[in-house]
């Protein structure tokens, strides 16, 4: 058993291993866009989501909005979920402890640069830009799909869902870059965020009567439920000696500059916030009569 363990183990190191060169890949060859990667993690960011694009999605619609926020929340939340209950390494942390460790020999083999965006103050996995960001996107291209087919006769024809795949997977993994960019996410975190999106929209997709119909105090019990699962995880971790705030601790302890931590991206901050905008979408439910 500890063999295997062992095994796991050292597989799992050489795989963040290798995939720090992927990060260090991305730094040397896609700074001439630096602008646009900033850009997709500021202004994309599920803060920004929330707070801005789907409020502006209402315009739109309210269909597109309910369907926005509903969605983009509950992945939102299990993100938090994800990442509260089990925190994972971020690229710098990585390569840091391995210095700190003496684990890298004479010649570093990867440098990465930090910076301002690099002070990321939760666990890595799975990426909550990529996960919040192409459900958002999916939602978006399939209202915007509808909409073309009902008004635009020759929308009908096959040809556009071949330009609009493309568009969608680019736009995707421009995010994907963005964070491999800035050195806050190593590639499968990335990859996993968009396929853990993707099935939890399909989930969402499939059950969407049976969630738009649940009465007001079934959806508020959910939601204070799952907030007492968030305080019980705390406690758990208190009681089995790991700490609560381990992610936070590896941030203050390899940002370069304490200032460029962000309390509202900490793992309780966003947790909270993720809960908070359940409990609204609970609070105006049912969403839909039937
Ligand atoms: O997991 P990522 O993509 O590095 O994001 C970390 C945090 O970044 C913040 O900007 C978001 O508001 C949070 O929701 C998110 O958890």
């Amino acid at each position: 058993m500890e063999s295997l363990r062992l095994l796991v183990m050292e597989t799992y190191s050489s795989l963040l291993d290798r995939e720090l060169c992927i990060n260090e890949w991305a730094q040397e060859r896609l700074s001439f866009a630096e602008p646009f990667w900033r850009f997709m993690s500021i202004y994309l960011e599920p803060s920004v989501l929330f707070n801005l694009l789907i409020p502006l999605s209402g315009i739109y619609s309210q269909e597109l909005l309910t369907h926005l926020l509903s969605a983009v929340t509950l992945v939102s939340t299990l993100n938090s979920f994800e990442k509260w209950i089990y925190p994972e390494m971020r690229p710098l942390w990585w390569l840091r402890e391995q210095y700190a460790k003496g684990q890298v020999l004479n010649k570093p083999q990867v440098a990465l640069e930090s910076n301002n965006l690099s002070c990321e103050t939760s666990g890595g996995l799975p990426c909550a830009h990529s996960m919040t960001f192409t459900v958002f996107i999916l939602i978006l291209a399939s209202f915007f799909f509808v909409h073309c087919w009902q008004r635009y006769v020759y929308w009908r024809s096959s040809v556009w869902r071949f330009f609009l795949y493309p568009v969608i997977v680019g736009v995707v993994v421009c995010m994907w870059l963005s964070r491999l960019y800035l050195a806050t996410e190593f590639l499968h975190q990335c990859v996993l965020g968009s396929y853990f999106g993707i099935r939890a929209l399909n989930c969402f997709e499939g059950n969407i009567k049976y969630l738009y119909s649940r009465r007001r105090r079934n959806a508020v019990v959910v939601v204070t439920i799952l907030g007492g699962i968030a305080v019980g995880v705390y406690f758990l971790k208190l009681r089995l000696s790991i700490d609560p705030h381990w992610s936070v601790r590896e941030a203050f302890k390899w940002c370069p500059e304490a200032t460029y931590m962000r309390h509202e991206a900490s793992p309780i901050f966003v947790l909270t916030r993720d809960l908070g905008n359940l409990m609204g979408v609970a609070l105006a439910s049912p969403l839909s009569k039937q």
